[in-house]
């Protein structure tokens, strides 16, 4: 795998970083937040991942000789680079946890850290949080459509180069059960799991005799890919003789996969072709271009499908590509900054914040978020960011902080979660999230609101900006 040193990062964040250095402003704090302003897929939410790898690199971020031979190179200060040499991310991390229920517009994580060390990280930051982001929500999209039906990465072999090794990982904090990406196991704990290609069975003369062979050599694990010749004709009688045999042999054949054709139509005769023959505890599983919509219209038209696999709509993010989260300076030198815009949408908010979610009685959210100063204690107004005229209280409600310590002087402040654990939380939120803002077509807007404080700031800034 690619090893993030110091210059995984864009040329400009260490040219800027040369001039703070250069000027003497190195050293002032910043505060940087991190969020995204549009939920992908037309979705209402996302599910935020990638932490535990953000700060896994944060920790052990370096420059190293060949970093500071190639800055030398292209021209860096000498000084400078002296610099960089001892380079250590030494800042806090403030976070909401991985698996989070996030949406747009609310600072996810909040950077405090010097200037310089802020502005270096921000293009890794990005980097993890906002690809793992969106192929978090991606499965959860799925996830919520398969109606309890295990998922399944396959999506290596289709994923933008090594990218595919965090899709597996985000994956699974979105819902799915298992990977085909053996090293995305290895390394992230993931169940790995998988069937056979059509090459196999290519290989031999006959189907059956394939079937047969790999059923010996994986006797606890065997799933037969039905459709290399003919699936009703050829693939599930076949698939029947081997499960009859297997269990024979004390064994259980585990499952069938369709890839082509009529996938519905094709599930629903194959079910009744296993049952007729006394196998209805082989499960079925389906792949060929899957992805919410396909899964959602399989399980409309009653498909028995037990098991989706899906590569290439889940670790490209198909169709977005990209989650369009940002990086933005709210203060520095004991100031809160602002950046205005034409587009009011793009103003972004000064100050060290915090985020609240309010809950109902039961826990579940309200679908409010209220965006705040840090250290603000009695919210009772959210504003609307950009339409005053829209406002509602929200005075003696349940409220949680999302925004929590997670590292602090460079260091994680708690051990590492499993990836099951985190998935688990991931599964629990979504839950309290109230359907509407989960439906598929036009979901419910979660509102993101502004205490009464902060917005007063963020006018009074933008006011002293155009008095200028
Ligand atoms: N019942 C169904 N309802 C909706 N979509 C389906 C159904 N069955 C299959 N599909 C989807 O339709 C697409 C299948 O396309 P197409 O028929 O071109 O390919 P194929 O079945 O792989 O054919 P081939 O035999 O050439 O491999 C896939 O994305 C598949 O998931
Ligand atoms: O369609 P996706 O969602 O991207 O899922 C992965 C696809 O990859 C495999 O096909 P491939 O033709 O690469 O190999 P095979 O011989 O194993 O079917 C598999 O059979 C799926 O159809
Ligand atoms: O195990 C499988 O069936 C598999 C793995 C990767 C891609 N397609 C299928």
């Amino acid at each position: 795998m690619l090893d993030i040193t110091g210059t995984y990062t864009d040329q400009y964040q260490l040219t800027m970083g040369q001039v703070y250095f250069l000027k003497g402003h190195s050293h002032h704090t910043a505060i940087f937040d991190y969020f995204f302003r549009k939920a992908p897929f037309n979705g209402g939410y996302a599910i935020f991942a990638g932490l535990q790898n953000l700060l896994e690199t944060l920790k052990d971020l370096r420059f190293n000789e060949k970093d500071l031979a190639f800055l030398k190179e292209i021209g860096l200060n000498a000084e400078y680079l002296n610099y960089l040499k001892d380079f250590r991310f030494s800042g806090k991390v403030y976070s909401v946890r991985e698996g989070e229920v996030v949406f747009p517009g609310e600072p996810i994580i909040r950077i405090e850290a010097s200037i310089i060390e802020a502005q270096i990280i921000e293009t890794l930051l990005l980097n993890i949080l906002n690809f793992q982001t969106l192929i978090a929500t991606k499965a959860s999209r799925m996830k919520e459509q398969a109606k309890g039906g295990k998922l399944i990465d396959f999506g290596l072999r289709r994923a933008q180069g090594p990218g595919g090794y965090y899709a597996s990982r985000a994956a699974i904090i979105g819902g799915f059960e298992a990977t085909s990406n053996t090293r995305a196991g290895r390394d992230f704990g993931i169940p790995v799991s998988g069937t056979m290609a059509h090459s196999f069975i290519q290989s031999y003369e006959d189907e059956l005799t394939a079937f047969r062979d790999f059923s010996e050599s994986h006797p606890d694990n065997t799933v037969l890919l039905v459709d290399t010749y003919d699936t009703l004709k050829s693939g599930i009688p076949n698939a029947i003789k081997v499960g009859k045999e297997m269990k024979t042999r004390g064994h259980k054949l585990k499952g069938i996969r369709l890839d082509s054709g009529d996938l519905a139509y094709l599930a629903r005769k194959s079910r009744e072709m296993l049952d007729n023959a006394g196998l209805d505890y082989v499960k079925i599983a389906a792949s060929n271009q899957l992805d919410e919509h396909l899964i959602k219209s399989l399980l409309d038209q009653g498909a028995p499908i037990d098991i989706f696999g899906v590569g290439t709509s889940l670790v490209t993010g198909q169709p977005d590509a990209a989650l369009d989260g940002v990086y933005k300076l709210a203060y520095f030198m004991d100031e809160p900054r602002i950046k205005l815009s034409e587009t009011i949408a793009k103003i972004t908010l000064p100050h060290k914040k915090q985020v609240y979610r309010m809950l109902d009685e039961k826990g579940d959210f309200t679908g409010s978020d209220v965006i705040c100063l840090f250290d603000e204690e009695n919210i009772d107004w959210m504003i609307h960011p950009y339409d005053p005229l829209k406002f509602k209280s929200v005075e003696g409600q349940e409220k949680e902080a999302l925004l929590k310590p997670v590292m602090e002087n460079g260091e994680i402040l708690s051990p590492a979660l499993d990836l099951s654990e985190i998935a688990k939380y991931s599964n629990e939120r979504l839950k309290k999230l109230p359907q509407e803002y989960k439906r598929f077509f036009n979901p419910h807007i979660y509102k993101v609101g502004l205490s009464r404080k902060l917005k007063e700031e963020r006018d009074r800034l933008i006011e002293e900006h155009k008095m200028k």
